[in-house]
């Protein structure tokens, strides 16, 4: 009886024992999914050590769309280590605009570190410094680009040098193998204009150093986008696995690039004339440096390496994936491409190409070019961006150093703002036969607020001005026997899948031909620059 007894209190002890043990190992695990969270704000069960990160999948802004319909526009995930709040619809407004410096951060993620060397403008958090850095490059890219009607003119002609020598290398290409890829060759010649405006001088087609320098973007895409798991998982660098591989090929890439635009900031400073500015480097050069001496900022950082880089990163980057999903759809959708045609036909004449003056006569171009950019959303998120302060944002709390992902993919594809947003339609955009301006202002893909991108008009005049004369000039299909799909891979900007084209003719190449030397050119150019800055000194 006594040892019946017995088994019995001991059975009882065990089970006591085991059920304080499972109350604790749970509370543990209750808290370590908490740590850092957001206090009462929504958001899906994430897992141990990954949090949400597998369930993001490949196309992460349609699974945080798909949460914002559960949970609504402001939930939290958890990435690895992270606690991240995700913004969607209304709320981004919310965020970018009424309390945009709350909002304005970036986070102190690892891979931000090796952009520009850690000086990026674009990857760095906001500080005294940053915001007048920020209106320097800003001044100074409109300067080059869109800032007046004779800076416009000297960009345009930029961009139509270059689109011609493009044009004629794809004529070329199809003659040789009939269908190709054009992807490298998009990179290229988006690079181009950027280097021609940044150093004064363009790459041949067939330069492999240049084409290995600027070939990279899906690498460095890849890691810096929203949901990169290196930098909500840092531990992962310690030992060989295939993300540490992505990310020292990432560090190698970041590395080359700023040496090749330090070279270049080097050879520009030999010969820099405050009185004759040549390009964007040497604006650069004259404007930070004595920035630099007036703020007192260290005399150590080379803010004129880090600053071109940033631009002739952002712009090469973002421009060539626009291009890509451009020629994509032309191809996929031949009907639009025959419309676009016709419109151009009907404003310019065949013996002179499309020019800036003809951007207000040419509403289907436009809304054809604002299509593409809602539709295929190909910056789904932002930059990562993180609060600087304690805040809150729709009646949740956020505290100071929080990640913030914003989800323009949501805005883009929302359907009370848009009808049946999952078809490619540019007439959503036109009213009376007229750009719709409240329509186009509603695409969200530059961003917002105090982070918003400072590239956005000189990049809707080069894709207005590339798709306006290769419609006038050309005639573009897709391989028949490889029908193109609408299938991209995720980073930063959506990179469509590779796809094959032709490109044939529309009349005779007289227009294209008629290039006089690009280095007479640029001669020309660089003339209209001096008297340029002269006038803005
Ligand atoms: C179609 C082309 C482009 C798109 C869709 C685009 C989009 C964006 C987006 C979404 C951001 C992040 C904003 C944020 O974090 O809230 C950004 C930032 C930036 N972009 Fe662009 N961009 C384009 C072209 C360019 C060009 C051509 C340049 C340079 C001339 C440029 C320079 C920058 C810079 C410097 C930033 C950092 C701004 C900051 O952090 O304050 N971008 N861009």
């Amino acid at each position: 009886m006594d040892v019946i007894q017995e088994e019995i209190t001991a059975t009882k002890t065990r089970a006591l024992l085991l059920a304080c043990v499972t109350l604790l190992f749970s509370f543990h695990l209750w808290r370590w999914l908490r740590h850092g969270s957001v206090d009462s704000m929504p958001g899906p069960f994430g897992w141990p050590i990954i949090g949400n990160a597998a369930q993001m999948g490949n196309t992460p802004h349609r699974y945080f769309a798909r949460m914002a319909k559960k949970y609504g526009n402001v939930f939290q995930i958890k990435l690895g280590c992270r606690t991240v709040v995700v913004l969607n619809g209304d709320s981004i407004k919310q965020a970018l605009i009424r309390q945009g410096p709350e909002f304005a951060g970036r986070p102190d993620f690892v891979s931000f570190q090796f952009v520009s060397n850690g000086d990026s403008l674009a990857f760095n958090t906001i500080t005294d410094w940053w915001k007048v850095h920020r209106k320097v490059a800003h001044s100074t890219v409109r300067m080059f680009s869109t800032g007046n009607p004779q800076t416009k003119k000297t960009f345009e002609h930029h961009v139509l040098c270059e689109v011609k020598e493009l044009l004629q290398l794809l004529l070329g290409k199809t003659k040789e193998h009939k269908y190709f890829q054009p992807m490298t060759y998009l990179v290229v010649s988006t690079a181009n204009i950027m280097s021609a405006v940044c150093f004064g001088k363009r790459y041949s087609y067939e330069d492999e150093e240049f084409q290995q320098m600027v070939g990279r973007n899906d690498q460095f895409t890849k890691t810096v986008g929203a949901g990169s798991i290196v930098d909500v998982m840092p531990w992962l660098q310690l030992f060989p696995n295939p993300i540490k591989t992505i990310f020292d090929n990432f560090k190698a890439l970041n590395f080359e690039f700023n040496l090749f635009i330090r070279d270049k900031v080097m050879e520009h400073r030999k010969t820099v004339q405050s009185s004759a500015i040549r390009d964007m480097t040497d604006a650069f050069i004259v404007a930070l440096d004595q920035l630099r001496d007036k703020t007192g900022a260290s005399l150590q950082k080379d803010y004129v390496t880090s600053t071109v880089g940033d631009i002739f990163g952002a712009s090469q980057d973002t421009l060539s994936t626009a291009l890509q999903w451009i020629i994509l759809i032309l191809v996929k959708y031949p009907d639009m491409q025959v419309r676009l045609q016709q419109e151009v036909d009907k404003v310019v004449d065949r013996n002179r190409l499309p020019s800036i003056e003809d951007q207000p006569h040419l509403p289907y171009v436009m809304a054809f070019i604002y299509e593409v950019m809602r539709f295929t959303s190909f910056v789904p998120l932002t930059i990562p961006h993180s609060t600087v302060t304690d805040t809150s944002i729709m009646g949740y709390t956020v505290p100071k150093n929080t990640v913030v992902f914003i989800n323009q993919w949501s805005i883009n594809h929302d359907p009370e703002l848009w009808e049946h947003p999952e078809t490619f339609d540019p007439e959503r955009f036109l009213r009376d036969g007229v750009l719709n301006k409240d329509k186009a202002s509603s695409v969200l893909i530059f961003s917002l607020g105090k982070r918003r991108c400072i590239g956005e008009e000189l990049s809707k005049l080069q894709l207005f001005l590339f798709t306006s004369v290769i419609t006038h000039q050309c005639n573009v299909s897709a391989d028949p026997s490889n029908p193109p799909k609408l299938e991209y891979n995720y980073g930063l900007t959506l990179k469509p899948l590779p796809f094959s084209i032709e490109v044939l003719l529309r009349d005779d190449a007289y227009l294209l031909n008629n290039n006089q030397t690009l280095a007479a050119d640029t001669e020309e150019v660089n003339d209209n620059l001096a008297t340029n800055s002269q006038t803005k000194q």
